[in-house]
């Protein structure tokens, strides 16, 4: 089999400058697994309200993150693919949902520079599915794939929020942060808004309807951001040997006035220390890779929230990165893809 690699993640602007930031935004912003709300509503909010308030902002944002390798986001990314490359010895490449490198230029690259493939593996780089990430990338590097007239097969690497290989590359990136006291680890996951649980519930009667419906074995599952970070969340804190009452999750980074998968990080960062936390660790399994929305909204704004209510240490654990676990989970993830399609058949 011959086959190419193509990690999938989400993308930051061409430059930290208002106008890169605003294209990205209104990209970003106009697709509509992320605001699903008609069309001609969409545009007038985004482009009329959203975008040109929050590009200059972003803008701020972003310039403090930037470093000599342009973003973090893209530049981790870059580097996780030539080391799952040279750890395979499959051909790999990246691009991104938003922004560059777009997956019809990277497509064009991998067929011209490799003519006889028989599949191309995408791995999209998010561990649990939700229609504004996973979703929205996967359907947009099928279309690109769809769009161009490629003779090899497009395979998709499955959300992995379970994987063990996954689970014990986070685990074990956790574990040297645990070995000083603390007094409580929270799990911080990207929020998304309730209506993309209740859209993504293929049984339409599970998710958010039903009592404890996270615990309660359904399809729907398969479909829900929420069952999957809470899957990571319990079976990484079970492997690290984690009390019950010395972890919990909580969801960030929400935008707008919808009401958003609760409780919210920001809320919690206030108040742990009034219930007695004040040596906190906070890891984000959400990111694969460091962003705006670890190095800026936790490591700036999170840790100034929680010191400014009474709390005394805060730690945030790295995101896998090029971390060497993690790099084994992308082969094995795309080597497992390869060979449920190849050898079953
Ligand atoms: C788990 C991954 C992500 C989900 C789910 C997700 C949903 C989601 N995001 C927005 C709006 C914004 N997100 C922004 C940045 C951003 N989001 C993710 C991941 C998920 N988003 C990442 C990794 C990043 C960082 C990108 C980087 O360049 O470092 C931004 C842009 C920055 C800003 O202005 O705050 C926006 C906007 C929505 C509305 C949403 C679900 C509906
Ligand atoms: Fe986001
Ligand atoms: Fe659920």
């Amino acid at each position: 089999m011959k086959t190419a690699l193509i990690l999938v993640n989400l993308g930051s602007p061409d430059s930290p400058e208002t106008r890169d930031v605003r294209v990205y935004l209104n990209e970003f912003l106009m697709d509509e697994r992320v605001i699903d709300i008609p069309k001609f509503w969409r545009t007038l909010l985004v482009k009329g309200i959203i975008s040109p308030f929050r590009a200059p902002k972003s803008a701020a944002k972003y310039r403090r993150i930037w470093t000599k390798e342009g973003a973090p986001l893209i530049a981790i990314t870059e580097n996780l693919t030539k080391l799952v490359a040279a750890k395979s010895g499959i051909p790999a490449y990246y691009c991104m949902r938003y922004a560059n490198p777009t997956p019809s230029a990277v497509l064009e690259q991998i067929a011209k520079e490799h003519p006889d493939l028989d599949a191309v593996i995408m791995v999209p780089l998010y561990p649990h599915y939700a229609m504004s990430s996973y979703e929205t990338a996967v359907e947009h590097v099928k279309a690109a794939f769809n769009a161009g007239k490629y003779s090899f097969q497009l395979l998709t690497v499955p959300p992995f929020y379970n994987h063990p290989s996954y689970l014990r590359a986070l685990a074990e990136s956790i574990r040297p942060f645990l070995s000083e006291p603390y007094d409580h680890i929270l799990f911080t996951y990207h929020g998304v808004p309730v209506r993309h649980i209740l859209k993504s519930d293929i049984t339409g009667c599970h998710c958010m309807k039903v009592d404890n419906c996270c615990e309660v074995p359904s399809p729907a599952h398969q479909f829900c951001y929420r069952h999957q970070v809470k899957v990571t969340t319990d079976r990484v804190a079970e492997l690290l040997n984690i009390p019950k009452d010395k972890y919990s999750f909580s969801f960030q980074s929400r935008l707008g006035s919808d009401k958003w998968l609760q409780p919210y990080t920001a809320e919690r960062l206030k108040n742990l220390p009034k219930e007695g936390v004040k040596k906190l660790v906070v890891v984000s399994p959400a990111f694969v890779a460091d962003c705006l929305e670890t190095i800026e909204e936790l490591d700036d704004e999170g840790k100034e929230i929680f010191e400014s209510n009474g709390g005394e240490h805060f730690t945030r654990i790295p995101c896998l990165n090029v971390n060497e676990l993690w790099v084994d989970t992308v082969v094995q993830l795309a080597e497992e893809t390869m060979r449920s399609v190849f050898v079953e058949k």
